[in-house]
């Protein structure tokens, strides 16, 4: 979206968006804070009003910038993204620009839903693809074994050459995928979601009824770390994620992007681009570290934070 999120000051978009998140996890964790007069006293009180605002100045920034770039372009009679090949170099449509496309009476979406959607998709996307991309590379820097595995399966499909990976080449990269998976079983880096029964929901197994509107937490951490459903689950075993023991577990054994109707809009885009990231990352740089799995002290907020860091080193695999 052409916009540097390193390049903010004290009260710039990152920052706000964390704590924003942090709000609406402490919102959610601390029953006092659930009666709306309660909690608008503790906004004011503690003046995080404007850290929701502040929040809202990046997508205002953003669909003001797209619009004139969009109206300079109609101007010049400069074609803008499209997503017909019409003989021409095909040019894909942006989210934004696609966004725009739909601001009209018709379809209904304003300027103000527009901004929603920007925000939504920044905050749910940049965190978690980030945060679960260095816990993947902690985690090869501390099974070099598992590393070598995951070049090879590079090297065999893209040799020496430098071109990058086209999606069809992707889709061979069979094991950086369950390393993937693995690196989300062990550290979802979403490890809470909600919902509101509709209905009386009976558990058979502990014969409990929970009432129609109760509100419940999902912890991927917990079911993702039960031993019935992950053998040694404390340990990294990216075989847990080959096809044989994926097809012998049910499908919300892993929950790393939630399930049902309400899961991860993302989920494919996500995987993807990690997939691309890190398959980029090893095919021109080994990670090191001294750190031990055990070594990881976890904080389970809205999203969940290894509070020792991610120390690697990294060697280009030319000078080897
Ligand atoms: C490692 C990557 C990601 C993880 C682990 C992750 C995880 C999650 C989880 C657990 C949920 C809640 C699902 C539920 O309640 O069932 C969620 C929702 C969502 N995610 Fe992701 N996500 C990732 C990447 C992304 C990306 C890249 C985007 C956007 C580009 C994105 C956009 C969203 C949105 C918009 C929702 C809300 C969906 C709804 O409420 O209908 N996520 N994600």
């Amino acid at each position: 979206m052409d916009y540097n999120l390193d390049s903010q000051t004290d009260m710039g978009f990152k920052k706000c968006v964390r704590i924003g998140s942090e709000l609406i996890f402490n919102r959610a964790t601390k029953v006092w804070l659930y009666p709306e007069i309660i909690y608008n006293l503790y906004i004011k009180l503690f003046d995080y009003e404007k850290y929701y605002t502040n929040v809202q100045n990046l997508p205002k920034h953003v669909i003001e910038k797209k619009k004139n770039e969009l109206a300079q372009k109609f101007k010049n009679k400069i074609k803008t993204g499209t997503d017909v090949n019409d003989g021409e170099k095909k040019c894909y449509k942006g989210l934004l620009e696609t966004l725009m496309d739909s601001n009209d009476a018709e379809s209904g979406l304003s300027d103000e839903d527009i901004k929603s959607h920007v925000i939504t998709i920044v905050a749910g996307g940049f965190e978690t693809t980030s945060m679960t991309g260095s816990y993947c590379l902690l985690l090869l820097a501390i099974y070099p074994d598992i590393q070598d595995r995951v070049y090879d399966e590079i090297y065999s499909i893209l040799g020496d050459s430098d071109e990058p990976f086209t999606f069809e080449q992707t889709t061979s990269l069979v094991y950086l995928k369950q390393v993937i998976h693995e690196t989300l079983r062990l550290f979802p880096t979403a490890p809470v979601m909600f919902r509101e029964l509709q209905d009386d929901v009976t558990i058979i197994s502990g014969n409990h009824t929970l009432p129609k509107g109760t509100i419940c937490g999902m912890f991927p951490l917990i079911t993702h770390r039960n031993p019935e459903l992950y053998p040694n689950p404390k340990s990294f075993n990216p075989d847990n994620f080959n096809a044989d023991n994926v097809a012998k577990r049910h499908k919300y054994s892993f929950i790393a992007f939630g399930g049902g109707p309400r899961n991860c809009i993302g989920m494919k885009y996500g995987l993807l681009f990690m997939t691309l990231l890190l398959s980029d990352v090893l095919r021109n740089f080994s990670v090191h570290t001294d750190m031990k799995l055990s070594d990881m002290k976890l904080n389970v907020g809205i999203s969940l934070q290894n509070t020792v860091g991610f120390p690697i080193t990294i060697q280009s695999r030319k000078q080897k």
